[in-house]
C-alpha cells in the first residue's frame, strides 16, 4: 500500500462519514471517478538510458510562479471539514513545499488569511484563487478584488459546472449545508448578502465566452481555464488569451459520462500547440502518474482528494507528507527515466500497458493453438 493509500485510510477513519463521502465521491454511477485512475494505470513509461545526468531540478514555471516541483494543489472546498486549521494548514504545507495552492471559492477560511498563512512559511510562496463567474458580475468582480487584494497571483475559472453534479452519495447521506460553525468565507460581505451571512454559490449554463473577456478586462492577474477536456474549447481559450489551459473532469464529480482527464491530455496538447502551459488534474496518485501527464503535454498537475486525505489524517504535516511522496516519486522516476528536468519528459516515451500488438501468430493450427514456432 503506497503512503498516499495509507493516508486515505487514515484520513477515512478520522472523517465523519458524510464528509468522507462528500470528498471521496463522483456523480452519478462514479465512472468518470473511476476512470480518472484506471487511465493513468493503463500508462506505461519507456525510459531513456545512458544519458550522462547528474543533478535534476523537478521545478517548473508557473505563469509567474515557480514551484519547485510539478505538482499543485488542487482547489477543493470546505478544507475546515477535514481538520480545524482548514485552508491555513493546507497553505502552509504547500509553501513549505514551495508550490501553488489553488484555493477555493468555497473555502472555509477567507482568502486573506489562506495567503497570510502562506507568506508567513516563505513570503514568496504562491497562491492561486479559484472562481466560478457568478449572475451578479459584481459578485465576482468583488471576488476578483478579493483575490487581489490578498495578493493572489492568478485566478483559476472553473467552466465544468454550468450546473452541479449529481453527487450520489451526498443525495443518499442528505449532505447539503455545512455544519455550524464553518461558512464559506469567501462570500461574506458580497453585493447581496446578508449582513454577516454569505451569498450561496450559483452555478448556471448561461455563461459564455464574453463573460471570460470581461473577466479579462477587469483584471491584469493571469486567467486558468479550468475543466477544459475538448481540444476545440482549448483552441478557442488560446485564441482568447487565457494564459493557461487546466485539463480536468473536475475529478469525476460533474458529467459522468466523461473521460478520465488524462485521456483527453494529448488532442488538448496538441490543439494548444505550446502557446500556453497545459495543467491536469483527476486520479494523479503517484510520481509515475506526474511523470506520464508531463510527458504527454501537461506543464504540471494538480492533486485534490490526495491533500484532503493527508490534511484529514494529520493536518499540515500530512498535506507537507503528500506533496513530499510525490516530489521523491517524480524525482525518482525522472531519473529512471534517464531525465534531468521535467521538460525531458516526451510524448514518444509514453506507451499503453497493453503495448505492442504481438507479432501476428498466423491462423490456428488444427490443434488450435496458435503456431509459435517453438518445438513442443
Ligand atoms: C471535495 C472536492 C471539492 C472540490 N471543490 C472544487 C472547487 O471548489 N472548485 C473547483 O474548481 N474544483 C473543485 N474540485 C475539483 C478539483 O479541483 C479537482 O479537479 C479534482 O479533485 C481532481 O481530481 P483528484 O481528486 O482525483 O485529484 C473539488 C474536488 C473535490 C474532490
Ligand atoms: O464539490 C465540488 O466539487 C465543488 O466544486 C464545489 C464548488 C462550490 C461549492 C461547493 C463545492
Amino acid at each position: 500500500m503506497s503512503r498516499i493509500e495509507e493516508l486515505h485510510d487514515r484520513a477515512r477513519a478520522a472523517l465523519d462519514p458524510v464528509h468522507y463521502d462528500y470528498y471521496a465521491g463522483g456523480c452519478g454511477a462514479e465512472a468518470a471517478l473511476a476512470d480518472n485512475e484506471r487511465a493513468f494505470a493503463e500508462l506505461a513509461l519507456l525510459p531513456r538510458i545512458l544519458r550522462g545526468n547528474d543533478r535534476r531540478d523537478t521545478g517548473v514555471a508557473l505563469l509567474g510562479d515557480r514551484a519547485s516541483l510539478p505538482v499543485v494543489v488542487s482547489p477543493t472546498a470546505f478544507h475546515r471539514l477535514a481538520h480545524p486549521d482548514g485552508e491555513r494548514a493546507t497553505a502552509r504545507a504547500a509553501a513549505h513545499a514551495g508550490t501553488v495552492l489553488v484555493t477555493s471559492m468555497a473555502a472555509t477560511v477567507a482568502v486573506a488569511e489562506v495567503t497570510a498563512a502562506a507568506r508567513a512559511v516563505r513570503a514568496d510562496a504562491a497562491v492561486w484563487f479559484q472562481v466560478s463567474f457568478q449572475p451578479d458580475d459584481d459578485v465576482t468582480t468583488a471576488l476578483v478584488r478579493r483575490a487581489e487584494k490578498a495578493g493572489c497571483t492568478a485566478l483559476v475559472v472553473t467552466v465544468d459546472t454550468p450546473v452541479f453534479g449529481r453527487r450520489t452519495r451526498d443525495e443518499r447521506n442528505g449532505f447539503h449545508d455545512l455544519p455550524p460553525g464553518l461558512a464559506p468565507e469567501n462570500l461574506r460581505d458580497l453585493p447581496g448578502a446578508p449582513p454577516g451571512g454569505t451569498l450561496p454559490i450559483t452555478m448556471s449554463p448561461e455563461f459564455t465566452w464574453r463573460h471570460l473577456r470581461r473577466l479579462r478586462d477587469l483584471t491584469s492577474l493571469p486567467v486558468v481555464l479550468k475543466g477544459v477536456l475538448h481540444p476545440l474549447d482549448a483552441r478557442t481559450a488560446v485564441d482568447e488569451g487565457v494564459d493557461a489551459v487546466w485539463v480536468s473532469n473536475h475529478g469525476g464529480r460533474q458529467l459522468d459520462a466523461a473521460p478520465g482527464a488524462v485521456r483527453a491530455l494529448p488532442r488538448v496538447a496538441a490543439a494548444v500547440a505550446g502557446r500556453v502551459p497545459v495543467l491536469l488534474d483527476g486520479g494523479v496518485r503517484s510520481g509515475a502518474d506526474v511523470a506520464a501527464a508531463l510527458a504527454l503535454g501537461a506543464t504540471a498537475v494538480g492533486v485534490g482528494r490526495p491533500v484532503l486525505w493527508g490534511l484529514a489524517a494529520d493536518g499540515e504535516a500530512g498535506v507537507r507528507e503528500v506533496l513530499d511522496v510525490l516530489r521523491a516519486e517524480f524525482d525518482h522516476v525522472l531519473t529512471l527515466c534517464g531525465g534531468r528536468r521535467p521538460g525531458d519528459l516526451t510524448a514518444d516515451m509514453v506507451v499503453r500497458r497493453e503495448w505492442p500488438p504481438l507479432p501476428t501468430a498466423g491462423p490456428p493450427t488444427e490443434q488450435g493453438g496458435p503456431r509459435t514456432g517453438r518445438p513442443r
